[in-house]
């Protein structure tokens, strides 16, 4: 049986202004109880305005709630105009990064050489990269999803470490069901993970890809996160546009009760 503890994680987007965002975590700090906790790490990434107004809440009111940006730069410092640093995004006390996520592969050109420096920073700071993967729909029409996103996964993971990998979360999210409404069937978003879980034990060892945790996203909602979180190889979720409502939100944390 897995030990491993499922993470539930709001990508927020480009949502929510610190204002914003600071009544949301209040709200979400009062809903959620120790006992949901003790059962999934709940994690939010805002929009890095936002990250100092929820550091100071998270840290003043010492909630158990973790936190992270969308995105990290692969440069420590410098003339980088508009980007923000691993070095920064651990002054603010960051736990989760993502990084590839398809947005920023589609609109940002991020390769999988660029999503590799990033998982690079990302551990060179400390911080956890939560490292998105997935097909595009013509690329699943053509029924090469698996290889499609196992390349993925090895390409982010390039020269990374055991010591490293054995922390990293991978999150599968077929593009064609991110925003859309279409949620991945719970058998295939099993198939890719467990694929992944596969790749993972390749690259590494069966143990580093038993401990590994492997979300799912692409709408994620409280009517349906019981049957993709009953997959075996599914460990999480990475949610997006539901993550925007609170009390949804916690329903998804709570997905044993759904
Ligand atoms: O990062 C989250 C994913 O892109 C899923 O977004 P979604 O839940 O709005 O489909």
């Amino acid at each position: 049986m897995s030990t491993r503890t499922p993470l539930m994680a709001g990508n927020w987007k480009m949502n929510l202004n610190h204002l914003e965002a600071i009544a949301h975590v209040q709200k979400l700090a009062f809903a959620l109880a120790d006992k949901d906790y003790e059962a999934v790490e709940v994690a939010v990434l805002p929009p890095f305005t936002d990250l100092r107004s929820v550091q100071t809440l998270v840290d003043g009111d010492k909630l158990k709630i973790k936190y992270g940006a969308q995105d990290i730069s692969a440069h420590d410092s410098g003339a980088y105009t508009g980007e923000i640093s691993g070095a920064m995004l651990a002054k603010l006390k960051c736990t989760y990064v993502a990084v590839g996520h398809s947005e920023r592969r589609q609109y940002h050109a991020e390769t999988d050489d660029i999503v590799n420096t990033k998982v690079k920073a990302a551990y060179k700071h400390g911080l956890t990269p939560i490292l998105c993967v997935g097909e595009e729909l013509e690329i699943r029409e053509a029924g090469n999803h698996v290889a499609h996103t196992l390349s993925q996964v090895e390409g982010g993971l390039k020269d990374i470490t055991a010591e490293q990998a054995e922390t990293v979360v991978i999150a599968y999210e077929p593009v064609w069901a991110i925003g859309t409404g279409k949620v991945c069937g719970a058998d295939d978003a099993q198939e890719v993970c467990q694929a992944i879980r596969g790749k993972l034990a390749e690259l590494y060892t069966q143990e580093l890809a038993d401990q590994v945790r492997i979300q799912y996203g692409g709408s994620v909602k409280s009517g349906n996160v019981a049957e993709i979180m009953a997959q075996p190889d599914v460990d999480g979720a990475l949610v997006g546009g539901a993550s925007l409502d609170a009390d949804e939100f916690v329903k998804i944390v709570r997905f044993r009760d759904q």
